[in-house]
This record gives C-alpha cells, sequence and structure tokens, in this order.
C-alpha cells in the first residue's frame, strides 16, 4: 500500500498493491500498523456501505462533537471523492481537496476527523464503503452545503445539477456551519 499526502497534507490517498493471477485479484484492503504509521492512531468502530446511481452527490456531510474520520472506497463504479477542512485552528481550514476513487483505481481515501466529507457518482452507478472512527450520531450531523461560494468545490458535474437527499438540499453554507 502507498500512501500519498494530498494538498491539504492530514487527507491521504492510499493506493493498495493489487495481485493480479488467472482467478482475478488480490489486495489487502487495510492495515492497523501502517494505516497508524501513516495517517495516525485512530480506531475504528463503524463500517458502512452505501450504493448510488449515477449523479447523486452525498454530503457535505460531517459530525461536530463526535467527529468521525473515514476511510472511504469505491468497490463498484467512480465516484468524485472530496474532503473539507472544518477545523478552524487549521492551516488549511475551508480548503478541499478531490480525488477519483473507482474499483478500476482500487485507490482510497483517508478523511480524517474534522472534515465534511462527500462524493458525487461519475459512472452508472457507484458502491460505497468506508469505515469511520466514531459512531454514527444523527443529532450531532451537519451537512455543508455541497457548491458553498466560498469552499467552491470544483465537482464534475456532467452538465446537470447533482441529485440530492432532502437532507443536503437544507445543508448550511460554510459560514453558518459550527467548526471544529
Ligand atoms: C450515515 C448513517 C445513516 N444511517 C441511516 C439514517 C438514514 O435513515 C439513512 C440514510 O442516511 P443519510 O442520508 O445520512 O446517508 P448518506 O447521505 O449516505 O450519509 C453519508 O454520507 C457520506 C458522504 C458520509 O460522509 C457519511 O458519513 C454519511 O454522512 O441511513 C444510519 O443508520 N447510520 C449511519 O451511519
Amino acid at each position: 500500500m502507498m500512501y500519498i499526502k494530498l494538498a491539504i497534507p492530514d487527507v491521504v490517498l492510499l493506493k493498495p498493491k493489487v495481485f493480479g493471477d488467472e482467478r482475478g485479484f488480490f489486495m489487502e484492503t487495510f492495515r492497523h500498523d501502517d494505516f497508524v504509521k501513516h495517517c495516525g492512531n485512530y480506531q475504528f468502530v463503524q463500517d458502512n456501505h452505501s450504493s448510488s446511481g449515477k449523479g447523486i452527490l452525498r454530503g457535505l456531510h460531517y459530525q461536530h462533537k463526535q467527529p468521525q474520520g473515514k476511510l472511504v472506497r469505491v468497490t463498484k463504479g467512480e465516484v468524485f471523492d472530496v474532503a473539507v477542512d472544518m477545523r478552524a485552528n487549521s492551516p488549511t481550514f475551508g480548503q478541499w481537496v478531490g480525488e477519483y476513487l473507482s474499483e478500476h483505481n482500487k485507490q482510497m481515501m483517508w478523511v480524517p476527523p474534522g472534515f465534511a466529507h462527500g462524493f458525487y457518482v461519475t459512472s452508472d452507478m457507484a458502491e460505497f464503503q468506508y469505515k469511520c472512527t466514531d459512531y454514527y450520531a444523527p443529532d450531532d450531523e451537519y451537512s455543508l452545503l455541497w457548491n458553498d461560494p466560498v469552499v467552491n468545490v470544483d465537482w464534475p458535474l456532467a452538465g446537470s445539477l447533482p441529485v440530492l437527499s432532502a437532507k443536503d438540499t437544507q445543508a448550511r453554507l460554510f459560514a453558518e456551519c459550527p467548526y471544529a
């Protein structure tokens, strides 16, 4: 596994070593010892899996008092995955990074606690799986508006507007969000 720090260096792109043979492929998707060395001493307590159609955008979500770090990957299809730094004392506060994650590149992204996270589905559908460092706490959850003009994420939209959940259409502007 290669661990590559992104422009916001606390966000890490993980490139697994893939062993292909006549049966298919094998790869390690998580090793605690390497993860701790490259990303920090976190423990994961919850695993999630979602499926979404083309043009769906989920996010940008974060928990404020019980922040979740997320190790995310795609097992079918492709998404553009985004992390926004919500840590007020960070030199990269309000900045974002994004990477394509797909069943083909098999990349994963480490989104630390204190970041808002979301993704946009660029393939016909996408299966998205992730590990979390804290439990889901709906009363503590916030949604940062996907197209907030200050954060200004450059989503690779395919012409039309993305499809959002009812919750995400009611998301907050960055200026109105509680910060970590
Ligand atoms: C996230 C989550 C949702 N749920 C339930 C609540 C709701 O009825 C249903 C769908 O929830 P949501 O609409 O919040 O699902 P979704 O929009 O996929 O939310 C997720 O988005 C991505 C971008 C993230 O980063 C995640 O942390 C999470 O916020 O699933 C749980 O039971 N546990 C969970 O951990």
